[in-house]
């Protein structure tokens, strides 16, 4: 579904992705683990094209992303929870779970059927969308960005160390949220970036681990 052909990336002149080549195929679960500073956020965020490429290409269903800017591969059906989550604080949950439809300009009952999906996925979520985008724990924080990145994410889902800093509780619920979008949707990607492996336990599919930028040698070229 989605095929990363040997890209590169540089931050301030610094060479953070270093012909990276992967895939991520329909229907799994990928963990993306390498220490701090590897280059996992470097990575998701060329994914959803808020990092030039200097080299390689991204593709989806086979169409180069090179031309589509960020809500655009949000209207393909990829979602994003990056690692600092920002919930607009003058919005309630719901309204920022809401948002990103909104801005694509869906037709209401559709996001009324995937804010639904969203509540069945991540139970937690219902109690929480009357609340103020500011009233969230960290913890909770993670859960609703996870909801939001849901409601776009109908393809793809692409989360950035969720597990960082949640409560032993949060986490296992995190992980059944995983578990239960995979059982409703056979269809679905989603890739989970994480620095420490054993938080992941067994929800990987199949696992791909970055070093300075690098895909670890021996690592497979598309993992399934
Ligand atoms: N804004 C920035 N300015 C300069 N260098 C940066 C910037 N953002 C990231 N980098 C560098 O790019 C490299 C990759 O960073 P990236 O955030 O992708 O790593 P990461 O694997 O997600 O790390 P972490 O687990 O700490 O989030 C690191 O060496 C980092 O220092």
């Amino acid at each position: 579904m989605l095929k990363i052909n040997r890209i590169s990336a540089r931050i301030a002149g610094i060479t953070v992705l270093r012909k990276i080549d992967t895939e991520f195929p329909a229907g799994s679960l990928l963990a993306v683990v390498g220490r701090n500073g590897a280059g996992k956020t470097t990575l998701l965020r060329a994914v959803m094209g808020l990092m030039p490429l200097q080299e390689g290409s991204i593709s989806f269903d086979g169409r180069d992303l090179a031309s589509v800017p960020a809500h655009g591969r949000a209207a393909l059906g990829i979602g994003y929870a990056p690692e600092d989550r920002v919930m607009f604080p003058t919005f309630t949950v719901e309204e920022n779970l809401r948002l990103p439809c909104d801005v694509l300009k869906l037709p209401r009952a559709e996001i009324d059927r995937r804010l639904e999906k969203a509540v069945a996925v991540v139970p937690q979520l219902k109690d929480m969308l009357p609340r103020s985008g500011a009233a969230l724990s960290g913890g909770q924080g993670k859960i609703a960005a996870l909801g939001r990145a849901l409601m776009a994410g109908t393809r793809l889902v692409l989360l950035d160390e969720p597990f960082q800093g949640l409560a032993p509780v949060l986490a296992s619920q995190y992980g059944e949220s995983l578990r239960r979008l995979r059982e409703m949707d056979s269809e679905v990607c989603v890739v989970v970036t994480e620095s420490n492996r054993s938080l992941l336990r067994d929800l990987p599919d199949a696992t791909l681990t970055l070093e300075r930028g690098e895909l670890a040698v021996g690592e497979p070229a598309a993992a399934h």
